[in-house]
């Protein structure tokens, strides 16, 4: 299956946030979205969910324009992480994630247990079953992230958004949900779109990286093609280096700050 964003322009009101960018993710790869604070990264993602509307262009799953799909029809194929969150009442986990099961509900029905079965499944294939019967306001925020993609999971869909999924989380939980989320891609065949504000999460695990520049500029590529130290320095504004880690430097590629300006 294929997502497609075609020659999209967006934004609110008369104002444009995004313009003219087109991109492509299959099924079995991830895509990592960088930029600058308040590029429009979550712009692109609420047009790609029909929160907002295209002021031009158009999003295809397999050549189907996809503008005139319900809500239902397209959290069908197209599940959204949010950052984690706390949700305002104390509800258990399995509750959480079987709420994924919404767009598959008719109006007005409760889940069944087919409905529950598919939502444990969900905390089984990311590794915490265990949580099930645990409140979600009482569980660590890199627990909350994985019950938030488990919800998304229970959706069954054939893509997932993720907005900065792992902010806020702590170094051993931004790798945990990293490589939950390359299991999902290489196991499952989901198709991942993901935004993340960290170069080297997108050496990690993604098969392409999109930039968003200032200015509307666009690139896209595969990480070494797109993450090089010079476009770093355009788009940031800040001097790196990028060094290949692992046996005969044949390994996965780091980028790290080489210049510090404290003054
Ligand atoms: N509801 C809204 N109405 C009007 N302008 C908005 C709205 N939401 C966001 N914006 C503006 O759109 C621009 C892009 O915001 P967006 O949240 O998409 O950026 P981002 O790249 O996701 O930022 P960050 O990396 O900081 O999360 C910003 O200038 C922001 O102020």
């Amino acid at each position: 299956m294929k997502l497609e964003v075609k020659n999209i322009s967006c934004g609110y009101a008369d104002k444009t946030v995004i313009s003219d960018i087109s991109l492509t993710v299959r099924c079995g790869e991830s895509l990592c979205i960088l930029g600058p604070n308040g590029i429009g990264k979550t712009t692109l993602f609420k047009a790609m969910l029909g929160f907002i509307k295209l002021q031009s262009g158009q999003i295809l799953l397999d050549e189907e324009d996809i503008s005139s799909w319900s809500r239902r029809s397209l959290a069908r194929k197209v599940g959204y992480v949010p950052q984690a969150h706390n949700p305002p009442f104390p509800f258990k986990v399995i509750e959480v994630v079987t709420m994924g099961r919404t767009a598959h509900l008719s109006l007005f029905s409760s889940p069944t247990r087919q409905d529950t079965k598919i939502a444990e499944e969900a905390l089984q294939t990311l590794g915490i079953a265990q949580l099930k019967d645990r409140i979600y306001t009482q569980i660590s925020g890199g627990e909350r992230q994985l019950v938030l993609i488990a919800r998304a999971l229970a959706q069954q869909p054939a893509f997932l958004i993720m907005d900065e999924p792992t902010a806020n989380l702590d170094f051993g939980n931004q790798i945990k949900v990293l490589n939950q989320i390359k299991r999902l891609v290489r196991n499952e065949n989901l198709g991942v779109i993901m935004t993340t504000h960290f170069p080297n999460h997108a050496f990690y695990c993604a098969s392409k990286v999109a930039v968003i520049e200032k200015g509307n500029a666009f690139r896209i590529g595969t990480a070494e093609e797109v993450i090089t130290e010079d476009y770093l320095k355009t788009v940031y504004g800040v001097d790196v280096q990028i060094i290949s880690v692992g046996e005969k430097h044949e390994g996965r590629r780091v980028c790290i700050p080489v210049s510090a300006n404290c003054g």
